[in-house]
């Protein structure tokens, strides 16, 4: 017997927490009463403010109507007829923003089983069986940071908590005492799982390092994340952490008077005592050295280059910590393998720097602990318990039952010659099992069980008031799951007065956004959905999440690029088919998505539902069971690999010589695992193939040297194997380099494409090409690349990928394409207006135009250490306007803040044409122009007339401060020429 989860209220799901279904039963109207009110509601709803905002045009219904068709392109005469009644009962309500027709999510039905079971008890996963409540610091006083052991600054204690952490975990406790890691004297790895509270106890060792120093007032620290997203989140935080601490105050705090004073006490500096805290990634800072900060926050790539240059020049002797967060990731062959060559040469240093590694996905942490000759710790415990599901075809199973519903499965699969068409495929022991069952929909569009199930699970929790986190496939998937669940929830007209501003006021910051509002987030922002991927611009994605974080959103559809160390409150995550792109994702990623669920001070439980197709259920249950992989270096399996940790290590001249590159080899993660003899030979071996690469030479005393090659290799921090490619087309570019027009050196600037990520659009290559002026088809021309070819494309051909040789001419044509994006951008096209043009998502066009800033940095430093120097110089001489995304005339006014590409142009229209010219404007003078470089106008209310131009005031605010700044520095330079 089933009972209709809306008509029953004795839900009894958990014995530690309140499920959102229970909260929801406590709050809310049965769903059939609250359809009825919904409706009721819609019929008799006034004019709303949105209505004012913009209204439903023309243009807008057709873009809604193709949104929809690409939403529910399954939609048939059975959807419409739903959908027209529903928009008639609609009927007088204003539609603030564009709409599609509404849905109504299929009920969730209860079974007897959950009943009785208390919904299927806690998971498997849950950890708060063995820790019922987190102690307080009455009864450990060392559960508080303040505590003497831990010396830590009385304003870093109060920041701590401020931002929530008040007490710390007993692990985090038991942790931070293991020996020697308070001192800096031993090195750490710990692992505990997703949202156990890990980074705490990084942050505390990290900032003791920093804050003591071992004595020096100038000591660094790196922190090391695998993702731009994560180093950006983790800037914002340590921003917050740090606030108004300085050095000399850790002196101060938890010592007594005697201890205060045989500490030397060192004597504020202006300019040292606060600490920095800096982000590395992509194009960022691309010119940064070590006097720029104390607390590095880095991409992999980034920390690596930073310490190859740091071992280089002698300045690594002021880094005293590195903490690797994720450094499960030392197992991944493409990137993370450089995390460990990069902590391999920090071991060799033979200098005190303490290392710091965690991950939740850590199995054989034993032999990171080995490696690193450090202490290691683990725990299983979550601060916020969590319950896991798995859904199939419309049944909701509790995580710990899945093998048995594989195995009914087998037994009824076996039986199947028996079974009727009509008879359904889970058989009567599995129907005890499952403890709750969506009902399949009426609408066409949700037919698919699994979407049905993810619109329906999804609308239970925003409707109980909770955020819910989906994780989608692909980026359309996300796009269509957002589209489909908003249409599912109450459109912004009955949402919260106060949050519907809010979202108007998202929408408004979209809209003015230089890329526009897009066409589907306008659908889905008024219900409380949006959805967040590779192809919105970091822009975009950044107020989608910070909406989200905020409340304002109540569902976010991702691509499981938001999976990994994003702290967002997440009640719900649900998972579509758990798959990324084609491929099932692996254990270590599953645990990640499902770790998003249930973050502390975000959330007080969390659920997981892992929704998949039939014919997923083996593989995903097999997923779901998994024992996670041990983690083993990378280093050998691609002999690419081992060649770029000589070869760096031998250029930046920290073994050279047979003994210390043995040595060297003796302290990787790999010599732990691999059997030495079989290293040895690969050594030996990559060194011989490095010397036949002419990266590096014997000399007469049999040390090794890295060439001028070599050398330039590493300092472009690029892989040996681009090297080669690389070193060819500069090679020959040298010989005629094109500078009688911008496409060669914008080629140079372009990073070599993978070949399986970019797909060129040939018919607007051949577009483009044609409009190429002499010079332009001179460049081309030089690199080999046909007009001949680019027809055959056009006419279905394909481009032979088989030879070397055929690899690198796709490579260049690959590569050409981007280039020919860059110029765009470099002509002040909108990023939008290049996506559209080249059919290419437009994070991926911001992604290459923030990339290449560092790439042309390293292209800069290739011909500089190549001896290149005038070529050096004509790239150095170009490079500006890729950070300024804008003609040479503009160049000195894009370096103000905000005043970048078209809004320069702008402003150069307007008279504006030097630096010193903004600097004598008031700011209210430079309002009409930054108006008139929104490039969306809305038609907006007085009130909110007045709120946008208060914003762009206080933008024209920080423009004339920066100028102002930029103009002194340029009197300063006259005057000092004088
Ligand atoms: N002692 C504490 N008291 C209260 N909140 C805490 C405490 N420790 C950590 N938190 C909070 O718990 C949340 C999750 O912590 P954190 O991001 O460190 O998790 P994590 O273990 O790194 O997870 P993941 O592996 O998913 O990144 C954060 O919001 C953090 O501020």
């Amino acid at each position: 017997m089933t009972h209709n989860v809306n008509a029953n209220h004795t839900t009894k799901v958990g014995i530690w927490h309140t499920t959102t279904v229970q909260s929801a039963q406590g709050r809310r109207r049965p769903l059939q009463q609250q359809q009825h009110f919904q409706q009721q509601h819609q019929t008799y709803q006034t004019t709303s403010l949105a209505g004012h905002k913009r209204s439903l045009t023309d243009s807008d219904a057709s873009v809604a109507s193709a949104v929809s068709a690409g939403a529910s392109a399954s939609s048939g005469h059975q959807n419409e007829a739903v959908n027209k009644r529903q928009a008639s009962s609609r009927h007088g309500q204003s539609v603030g923003t564009k709409e599609l027709p509404r849905l109504v999510a299929s009920p969730i039905v209860l079974t007897d089983d959950d009943l009785g079971s208390g919904g299927g008890g806690m998971s498997e996963y849950t950890q708060r069986k063995a820790f019922p409540s987190t102690p307080t610091s009455t009864i450990d006083p060392l559960l508080s940071l303040s505590h003497p052991r831990y010396e830590l600054p009385a304003k870093l204690v109060a920041n701590f908590a401020g931002l929530g952490i008040k007490t710390i975990y007993p692990w985090q406790k038991q942790c931070l005492l293991g020996p020697g890691l308070l001192t800096g004297e031993k090195n750490l790895v710990y692992s505990a799982p997703t949202g156990g509270g890990k980074s705490l106890v990084a942050d505390v060792l990290m900032l003791k390092r920093v804050l003591d120093g071992g004595g020096s007032r100038d000591a660094k620290a790196l922190l090391v994340l695998p993702y731009v997203a994560l180093v950006q989140e983790k800037v914002r935080w340590l921003r917050n952490v740090v606030a108004g601490i300085s050095r000399e105050e850790l002196v101060g705090s938890g010592l007594d008077e005697k201890q205060k004073q045989q500490k030397q006490l060192w004597v504020p500096r202006a300019d040292k005592d606060t600490i920095r805290v800096v982000g590395f990634f992509g194009g960022s800072k691309v010119k940064a050295s070590w006097n720029d900060f104390d607390i590095g926050v880095c991409t992999i790539e980034k920390a690596n280059s930073l310490i190859n240059a740091a071992i280089d020049d002698c300045s690594i002797s002021k880094l005293k910590a590195v903490v690797l967060d994720e450094c499960h990731m030392i197992d991944d062959g493409y990137r993370g393998y450089l995390l460990e060559l990069l902590a391999t040469k920090l071991l060799c240093l033979g200098q005190e720097i303490q290392i710091v590694g965690m991950s939740a996905t850590l199995t054989n942490i034993r032999l990171l602990k080995d490696w690193l000759r450090g202490h290691s710790y683990e725990t299983h415990y979550r601060p916020v318990p969590i319950e896991e599901h798995l859904v199939y075809e419309g049944k909701v199973y509790p995580a710990g039952t899945t093998a048995s519903i594989l195995k009914t499965l087998t037994q009824l699969d076996s039986n199947s010659k028996n079974r009727q068409p009509h008879q359904s495929v889970v058989g009567p022991r599995e129907a005890q099992r499952h403890v709750r069952y969506i009902k399949s929909s009426e609408y066409k569009v949700l037919q698919d069980p699994v979407t049905n199930v993810i619109v329906s699970l999804a609308n239970e929790t925003v409707r109980a008031g909770y955020g819910v986190l989906v994780f989608s496939s692909s980026r359309a998937g996300c796009e269509s799951d957002a589209v489909l669940i908003s249409r599912a929830l109450p459109p912004l007209a009955e949402a919260d007065p106060v949050v519907r501003e809010k979202r108007l006021d998202l929408l408004g910051e979209l809209r003015s956004l230089s890329t526009g509002l897009d066409p589907k987030l306008e659908i889905t922002i008024p219900a409380g959905v949006a959805f967040h991927h590779a192809g919105l611009t970091t822009e975009e994605r950044e107020l989608v999440a910070s909406a989200y974080d905020a409340g304002v959103l109540k569902v976010c559809v991702a691509t499981c690029s938001l999976a990994a160390g994003i702290n967002l409150p997440a009640r719900r995550v649900i998972l579509h088919n758990a798959r990324m792109g084609r491929d099932l994702v692996g254990p270590a990623m599953l645990r990640q998505m499902r770790g998003r669920a249930g973050r502390k001070g975000k959330d007080e439980v969390g659920e997981t539902y892992l929704c998949c197709r039939k014919s997923d259920l083996e593989a995903v249950v097999d997923l779901m069971h998994a024992e996670l992989p041990q983690i083993s270096s990378c280093l050998i399996s691609d002999k690419r690999r081992i060649r770029r940790a000589l070869l760096e290590v031998i250029a930046i001249r920290l073994a050279t010589s047979r003994e210390s590159l043995d040595d060297y080899i003796s302290r990787t993660m790999l010599y732990l695992s691999e059997e030495p003899l079989s290293v040895q030979q690969t050594v030996e071996e990559s060194l011989v193939e490095l010397q036949n690469m002419e990266f590096i030479t014997m000399d007469q005393y049999h040390n090794f040297e890295a060439t001028k090659l070599g050398r330039a290799i590493v300092a472009a921090s690029i892989d040996p194997e681009d090297g080669i490619f690389i070193h060819a087309e500069l090679q020959s570019a040298l010989k005629a380099f094109v500078l009688d027009g911008e496409m060669h050196v914008l080629y140079t600037f372009t990073p070599i494409p993978d070949l399986n990520t970019v797909s060129i659009n040939w018919r607007i290559f051949w577009n483009e090409m044609e409009q190429l002026d002499e010079s332009g088809l001179r460049v081309m021309k030089f690199l080999g690349l046909e007009p001949v070819q680019v027809n055959k494309m056009l006419h279905g051909g394909t481009l032979k990928e088989t030879t070397p040789e055929e690899k690198e001419t796709a490579r260049r044509y690959h590569r050409f394409y981007l280039a020919l994006q860059l110029r765009d951008l470099c002509n002040e096209v909108p990023i939008h207006r290049v996506a559209q043009k080249y059919d290419t998502p437009r994070g991926m066009v911001q992604n290459l135009a923030q990339t290449c800033q560092g790439f042309a940095a390293g292209m800069i430093k290739f011909c500089e250490s190549m001896g290149w120097g005038a070529m050096a110089a004509a790239l150095d001489h170009f490079s500006d306007r890729l950070k300024a995304g804008a003609r040479s005339d503009l160049l000195a006014l894009a370096k103000i803040t905000f005043v970048k590409s078209r809004t320069a142009r702008i402003f150069w229209d307007n008279g504006f044409k030097t630096v010193a010219a903004v600097a004598n404007a008031e700011p209210q003078e430079l309002l009409p122009i930054l108006m008139q470089a929104q490039p969306n106008k809305v038609r907006l209310e007085a009130r909110d007339e007045q709120k946008y131009k208060d914003k762009l005031l206080a933008k024209a605010k920080v423009i004339c401060d920066s100028a102002n700044r930029l103009w002194q520095l340029e009197l300063r330079a006259e005057y000092e020429e004088e």
